[in-house]
């Protein structure tokens, strides 16, 4: 990290404890100015519903399961059940206002060999898809990272990838035309509306953060990785290259407490409203739904059905016809029967960001289903996850913001970082090279950047990756020695500073360089002390 962006870092840390309080207090005045009312929301079954979607909801489509090329959802759905029999779905445990808690669903990253992704304080690492033909990576011995089933399976999650990249860039160019028809039509409109530049889509996001459960950061301060702001949508499009999905899966039989929905009544929720984060601004996110054949209550009849068969039968025994009203009334039945089953069936809830007045929205998601968030739904909107009766996995394909979350940025950061020690092999001595305090400092922030961001992440996380892929366990061993090393490197530079021979001037510099150095590396090893180093639990 840079002097600058550190500073940044430790600003933004301070800043978000501030609109964390802000948020809080937005969140209960929204709630007491709703009192015990609901705020109105709309499914398929409701009027109204497809011009709410077309008004309000327009970067969110759906993709039906009948829709999908052949045999994809075989391949995908058998990947994810493989996923799940190797254990490699674990519930997080992430940090939510301030306080550690698990995910209510297990959860797994699958993406390009060497990424990561940063959710909620927690670093999850790929596991590796490889691609068409790729043999993917062996060890010295030439054995491969995974076993061959997860393998297949992480090549079933790519293709399911490569599909998604092709068709949401259809989605978004079909919309980007649309749109700039559009904006010819209103020349009031300004030019690229809705793609701010970068620091302010973030700062956007730190502030308009979620009134609810699951709340997001705003990325690591990245640069570079955002297509410039003129670029007009259609252009933008052709440039998704999902690199990671996160799998989700709950059981909701297996799970005691749901949440539920608070502010528009939707129904137990798996995961809580919020913008998803980490993410290239304005990329779309395309989710593939599976939800498992439920592990039936009483064979698959609901109460329902039952009762419905029993009053036909009495009324034929009766020897009754149907009258208009009864048709009316059997209408009526049947659209609110429509809805209860609308419940049983998992549904994506959608939501204008800090608005009590647009109604939400519920999306019921029938197995195999896909939808995409395009355009910039991801920052205006929140989403949550309403559970169903049956377990359901999802894959959720991200452009996740990389440029300091891949194995090869941090190789290069640890490399820059031991230029600087000197090694003595005849003497067996170590020096360091340079002593100058901007030099020192880019140091001790790396040497900070690699215990917090990475070391900790990684083995907070009771290895659970090294368990059934071994592609991170030698570059993250690697990278411990390296950490090692700085550690030499921050001793070698207290016996400088405490050199009396060491010329004044330079040694005060040098003495708060360190000072802040371990001053902030204390303050997180506390807090990362305080927070319980349980693993996750294994489901
Ligand atoms: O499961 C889904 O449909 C979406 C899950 C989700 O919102 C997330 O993982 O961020
Ligand atoms: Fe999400």
């Amino acid at each position: 990290m840079k002097p600058r962006q550190r500073k940044q870092y430790f600003r933004n840390m301070k800043r978000s404890d501030d609109s964390e309080r802000e948020k809080r207090r937005k969140r209960r005045r929204l709630l007491q100015e709703l009192g015990e009312q609901r705020i109105p929301y709309l499914s398929p079954t409701d009027p109204g519903f497809q011009d709410l979607w077309d008004s309000s909801y327009a970067g969110l489509a759906l993709r039906q399961s009948g829709t999908l090329p052949e045999g994809l959802h075989e391949k995908v759905q058998s990947a994810l059940l493989t996923l799940q029999r190797h254990g490699c779905l674990l519930r997080d445990l992430v940090r939510v206002r301030d306080r550690d808690v698990f995910t209510a669903v297990s959860r797994a990253l699958v993406g390009q060999p060497g990424y990561t992704y940063r959710y909620l304080d927690t670093r999850l690492f790929t596991i590796p898809w490889h691609c068409e033909g790729e043999e993917g990576q062996k060890d010295e011995k030439g054995k491969p990272c995974c076993d061959s089933d997860l393998r297949d399976a992480c090549k079933a999650l790519w293709e399911l990838n490569q599909f998604f990249c092709s068709d949401v860039k259809q989605q978004t160019n079909a919309r980007g035309v649309k749109r700039t028809r559009s904006d010819t039509e209103n020349s009031e409109d300004a030019p690229g509306e809705g793609m701010c530049e970068e620091e302010s889509v973030k700062d956007r996001l730190v502030e308009e953060k979620t009134i609810e459960e699951e709340e997001e950061d705003s990325g690591q301060g990245c640069s570079h990785s955002s297509p410039p702001s003129s670029t007009p949508p259609a252009a933008q499009a052709s440039l998704v290259q999902f690199n990671v999905t996160l799998i989700n899966y709950m059981n909701p039989a297996a799970m005691t407490q749901l949440k539920e929905e608070p502010y528009y009544g939707m129904g137990k929720m798996a995961v809580g409203w919020h913008h998803d984060e980490n993410l290239v601004p304005l990329s779309p996110v395309a989710v593939y739904s599976y939800s498992c054949p439920a592990e039936p209550k009483n064979e698959g009849v609901t109460e329902k059905d039952g009762e419905g068969k029993s009053k036909e039968k009495e009324r034929e025994a009766k020897g009754e016809g149907t009258s208009t009203e009864e048709v009316k009334k059997e209408g009526e039945a049947s659209v609110k029967e429509d809805v209860e089953k609308e419940k049983t069936c998992w549904r994506v809830g959608l939501k204008v960001a800090w608005d009590i007045h647009t109604p939400g929205l519920a999306l019921p998601l029938q197995s195999g289903d896909c939808y995409y968030m395009t355009d910039d739904l991801n920052r205006t909107h929140q989403h949550c996850v309403l559970a169903g009766d049956t377990a359901r996995f999802s894959s959720t394909h991200r452009v996740a913001q990389c440029c300091t979350g891949t194995l090869d940025y941090i190789q290069k950061r640890c490399s820059e970082a031991l230029e600087n020690l000197h090694s003595d092999p005849e003497k067996n001595a170590k020096s360091l090279i340079s002593l100058l305090p901007s030099i020192l400092q880019r140091i001790e922030d790396i040497h900070n950047e690699v215990e917090f961001e990475w070391l900790r992440q990684y083995w907070f996380q009771g290895r659970r990756y090294a368990r059934f892929c071994s592609w991170w366990t030698k570059p993250m061993e690697q990278m411990e020695k390296d950490w090692k090393e700085m550690e030499r490197m921050t001793q070698l530079l207290l016996v400088v500073v405490e050199d009396e021979a060491t010329a004044q001037e330079n040694r005060r510099e040098m003495a708060d360089v360190l000072l802040n150095a371990l001053t902030d590396r204390q303050q997180h090893r506390q807090t990362w002390r305080d927070s319980d180093c349980v693993p996750p639990t294994r489901v």
